[in-house]
């Protein structure tokens, strides 16, 4: 169990976190979710005490992590798949770190099992590919046999089977019953893998929230007509009323195009139809979680981007992201 409450770090100017609070449940994947910079390892860094707040706590089973009796049986993590010395073996970097930890020697065999790297137990880490370390990583991050896993981006650089295999992994962890926190800047991949996702940009949160609950509020469609008469059939659209649905939302695309939710492409036609609009092409667009995801954590790069970081409380603004996906969202809430 993972809990943060009015998280703030800042470095100097740059704000990387920004009064997060939110709470990571056992049993299911939580994936967390932000565009990089977003402040997702500083986050994980702070749950894990590798850096101090500024303000604000993160709690691990209610504690601080220097608190904890034994934290390689509370906590694992994946953070940097760079780390161990080039010269060790496998077993070697893991036996040291079993050692350094009070785990027994005998989990060692384990995990390596567990991560598909028994076979090369024996061989130095120097010679390892992107993913081998990054089952390294993974291996170290179970050795505790730990209640909660923290992994950061753990697919980057996996070849396809292993991230099928991480996919694997992490759902095989949530259902044992452990606490499973997983970043990503990725929608597509957390939407494969996550039960809940905790979404972050600029250091502040975004969305907290069932998966389900995302994509139902993410992935409306809307219609997209091309008309000479936009204008005129924007009016006649607005003003329509489908009995016991969510008023007619139009908003204008591309020059002559409207983007309509909230009505069918027939309506759409009939009404241009009795309002005597041209009608040059119709069609209905699913708007992809992905492109929801970036509009709604877009705001917050580009004001972090020309700011040098959030530069305080007040200086940023207060939702995270004014786009339409963000308006969308907090009014289905
Ligand atoms: N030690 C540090 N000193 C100064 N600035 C830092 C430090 N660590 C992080 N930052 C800044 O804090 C912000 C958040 O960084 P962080 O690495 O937490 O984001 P992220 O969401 O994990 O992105 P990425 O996937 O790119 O690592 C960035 O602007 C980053 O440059």
């Amino acid at each position: 169990m993972l809990k943060v409450r009015d998280l703030t770090k800042r470095y100097g100017e740059t704000t990387a976190v920004d009064g997060l609070s939110f709470e990571v449940a056992p049993g299911r994947v939580t994936g967390f979710l932000g565009p990089n910079g977003a402040g997702k390892s500083t986050t994980m860094r702070l749950m894990l005490g590798l850096d101090r707040p500024t303000s604000g706590t993160a709690l691990v089973n209610g504690r601080p992590y220097a608190d904890l009796p034994a934290p390689a049986r509370e906590v694992g993590a994946l953070l940097d798949a760079s780390a161990g010395h080039p010269g060790r073996t496998a077993r070697a970097h893991l036996l040291a770190l079993a050692r350094g930890t009070g785990v027994p020697a005998a989990r060692v065999g384990a995990v390596l099992e567990t991560v598909g790297l028994a076979s090369a137990a024996r061989r130095r880490i120097g010679g390892f590919s992107l993913g081998m370390r990054q089952r390294l990583g993974i291996a170290a991050a179970l050795l505790g046999d730990p209640a909660t896993v923290i992994f950061d981006e753990p697919v980057n650089g996996l070849d396809l089977d292993g991230v099928l295999w991480v996919r694997r992994l992490v759902r095989d962890l949530a259902d044992e019953g452990r606490t499973v926190f997983v970043s990503s800047h990725l929608m597509g991949e957390l939407q494969l893998v996550a039960d809940h996702l905790v979404v972050v940009g600029g250091g502040r949160l975004v969305a907290d929230a069932p998966m389900a609950e995302l994509i139902a509020a993410w992935s409306r469609t809307h219609v997209v007509v091309r008309s000479p008469d936009a204008a005129e059939l924007a009016v006649r659209l607005r003003a329509a009323r489908p009995e016991g649905a969510e008023p007619v939302e139009v908003e204008p695309g591309a020059p002559g195009e409207l983007r309509v939710r909230g009505l069918a492409p027939e309506a759409v036609g009939d009404l241009a139809h009795a309002a005597g609009a041209r009608v040059h092409s119709l069609y209905r667009e699913e708007a992809s979680l992905e492109q929801a995801y970036l509009e709604l954590t877009e705001s917050t790069v580009r004001y972090a981007a020309g700011q040098g970081g959030s530069a305080g409380p007040d200086a940023a603004p207060k939702a995270a992201a004014p786009g339409s996906a963000r308006r969308r969202w907090r009014r289905r809430r």
